[in-house]
């Protein structure tokens, strides 16, 4: 089977097309660089370009005959930026996405999984949801999210193609392989600090303690990267079993962690503990949440494999490494 791999020179994607390469799919990428890292795609087939460049499209369905499936990562993920550059976005994430579907399209490729976001739900006061749960994005970032989901429904309702949105919750880790691992040197997610402040020698903060969680600190359902790549895998090879109904399907653990207890993990892995202190809430932050769901084992017999420790020894073993295989 070949698929193409939209942003696959990205975090997400550069570590589905490596399980795809594992499972014996061959992953054809399509990446923009503009976050996106050359060497992530080294040795494997790559089109350098954007998405909504429908030429280009053309060429490599033209080039790389049999392309069965796409899987669509291609997008700007940051919250704040997508705060100061509303336009920015959705032109990138819904506009361009727009014009992906058309060329997808004319190119007569019928199956599509979208890289969507739990960052999508309104949580309530257990901090759980499912695939039902009411949406209620927070951010322009979610809301590029939500609407892409809306707008692939609309679209395959009465075009020949089925959408199927992962909705993951928070990737960590990364290709047990180190083969990829996250772009940034300083990435500002919860882990990705606590790295920063371990090597500095400095303390890590909780930012806002004052939650309705069960300590106080903001919950989340911390999903290895590997562990959503294969979830990609699974659903590629089960793509035609699904019923247009199963178009949805969250990515967790089904555990929620704090950010205490991810501290606590932490330290349980690293042989000089990181300090924690607390400080007020980051603007616009939730409480969290963590999925509910079975679907994903249902449908696609995917569980995860790896704890959260596993991901943190994973995201220090990339940190570690990074340098020495990226440019800058
Ligand atoms: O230095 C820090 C950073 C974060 N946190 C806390 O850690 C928890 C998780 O924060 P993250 O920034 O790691 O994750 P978010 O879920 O808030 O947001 C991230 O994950 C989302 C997925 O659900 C989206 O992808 C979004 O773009 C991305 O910023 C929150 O309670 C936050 O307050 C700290 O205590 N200290």
């Amino acid at each position: 089977m070949r698929v193409l791999i939209s942003g696959g020179a990205g975090f997400i994607g550069s570590t589905v097309a490596s399980a795809c390469l594992d499972a014996g799919i061959t992953p054809v990428i399509l990446d923009n660089l503009v976050t996106g890292r050359r060497e992530f795609a080294e040795g494997r087939t790559f089109y350098e370009g954007d998405i909504a460049d429908g030429a280009l499209i053309d060429k490599i369905f033209a080039e790389q005959p049999g392309i069965e499936a796409v899987v669509h990562c291609a997008a700007l993920i940051v919250v704040p930026d997508s705060v100061a550059d509303p336009v920015g976005y959705y032109r990138a994430n819904v506009t361009k996405s727009l014009e992906f579907v058309d060329h997808l399209l004319r190119n007569g490729c019928g199956r599509m999984i979208f890289s969507s976001s739990a960052a999508i739900y309104r949580t309530g006061d257990d901090h759980t949801v499912d695939e039902r749960s009411a949406l209620d994005p927070q951010s322009p970032y979610a809301r590029t999210k939500a609407v892409c989901e809306a707008m692939f429904a609309d679209i395959a309702a009465t075009r020949p193609i089925r959408v199927l949105s992962l909705r993951y919750f928070n990737p960590i880790g990364a290709d047990p392989a180190m083969r990829t691992g996250l772009q940034l040197r300083r990435p500002s997610h919860a882990l990705g600090k606590m790295i920063g402040a371990h090597e500095e020698g400095v303390p890590f903060e909780i930012t806002g303690t004052d939650y309705s969680t069960r300590d106080g600190s903001g919950i989340r359902d911390y999903v290895h990267v590997w562990d959503l790549a294969a979830a990609h895998v699974a659903a590629l090879q089960r793509f035609d079993a699904l019923s247009d109904a199963e178009s949805v399907i969250n990515l967790g653990t089904g555990s929620g962690t704090t950010v205490r207890e991810l501290a606590d993990a932490f330290n349980r892995v690293v042989a000089r503990p990181v300090e924690v202190v607390e400080t007020e809430r980051r603007p616009g932050d939730v409480a969290g949440a963590y999925t509910r769901s079975d679907l994903a084992e249902r449908l696609l017999g995917w569980r995860p494999r790896y704890s959260v420790e596993d991901g943190i020894r994973h995201s220090l073993e990339w940190a570690a490494l990074r340098d020495s295989r990226l440019a800058e």
